[in-house]
């Protein structure tokens, strides 16, 4: 397998706007190798959601290829995809009529090519996976805290073991320790698992915690996709606004703090 995991090349995303149109990404270069975490920092609006929803395949870009595993994004949106490709939206996106075994084994289910015992089984392994006791399985969304919903999405985003994951805002809206205990988690199974992952989140400890790699996009493309020492040290205003200004003690604190990323 080609350690290239996604290969983004020449990419126009182009909304119209009125008479006008609006252009989010404009010839916009990034790829990820095999093990990274890479992670999308951006101002709002510079298209990081957008460009992971394409590299999903649930959206088309207006000009460019994105490849995913050897393959054009596209082809992933497509069913049995979650062999390939997990995603953890920002919400968790339950679906709330169904218990958390069923949420978790919904890809499998969808399938429809494995017997039922052998689903509950490989939900019961990922549910244990990402930290929750059996007596998680027959809860309802509804009965959940933030931190298991997350967990619940995860492991529904992980049932198909696919080599690749894609994180939204993987720790916002959870309270300090949750976070923490979520990125250990999103570590540890990154680790085990040999995933790779692309991640967008706004959060230092988020950033500094997991990623090898950070690419930032601003002016529709990404300005410097490197190790997270390097973005910082990069000569750009966004880039000494978002880890420099105000935040910027804290961002040193944490670089120091994680040495995996330095
Ligand atoms: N389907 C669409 N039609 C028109 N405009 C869109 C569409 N999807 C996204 N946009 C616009 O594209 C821009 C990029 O959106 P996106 O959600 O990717 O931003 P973002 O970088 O994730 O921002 P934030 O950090 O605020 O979440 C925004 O201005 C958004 O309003």
């Amino acid at each position: 397998m080609s350690a290239l995991v996604v290969e983004i090349n020449k990419l126009w995303t182009v909304f119209p706007n009125g008479e006008k149109e609006f252009v989010v990404h404009k010839d916009l270069n990034l790829s990820v190798q095999r093990g990274e975490v890479l992670s999308l920092v951006g101002g709002s609006g510079t298209g990081k959601t957008v460009l992971l929803r394409q590299i999903l395949g649930l959206e088309m870009p207006t000009r460019g290829e994105i490849t995913v595993l050897g393959r054009p994004a596209a082809e992933i949106g497509r069913r049995g995809a979650a062999s390939r490709v997990g995603m953890l939206f920002q919400q968790g996106a339950l679906f709330s009529a169904f218990s958390v075994l069923e949420n978790i084994a919904f890809p499998l289910r969808e399938l429809n090519t494995l017997p039922a015992a052998l689903i509950r089984e490989a939900a019961m392994v990922k549910l244990q996976m990402v930290g929750l006791g059996p007596d998680a399985a027959d809860k309802m969304p509804s009965d959940l805290s933030g931190g298991m919903v997350k967990r619940v999405a995860l492991a529904r985003a992980l049932i198909m073991d696919p080599p690749l994951l894609l994180l939204d805002e993987p720790t916002a809206g959870l309270d300090p320790e949750s976070s923490d205990s979520f990125c250990t988690l999103l570590r540890s199974l990154h680790r085990d698992m040999g995933l790779t992952v692309v991640m967008v989140t706004h959060d230092l400890d988020t950033l500094f915690e997991l990623s090898t790699r950070i690419a930032v996009l601003a002016e529709q493309k990404v300005i410097v996709n490197a190790a997270p020492k390097d973005v910082v040290a990069f000569p750009h205003p966004f880039i000494h606004q978002f880890f420099l200004g105000e935040r910027g003690q804290r961002a040193m604190e944490l670089l120091r703090e994680y040495p995996f990323t330095v």
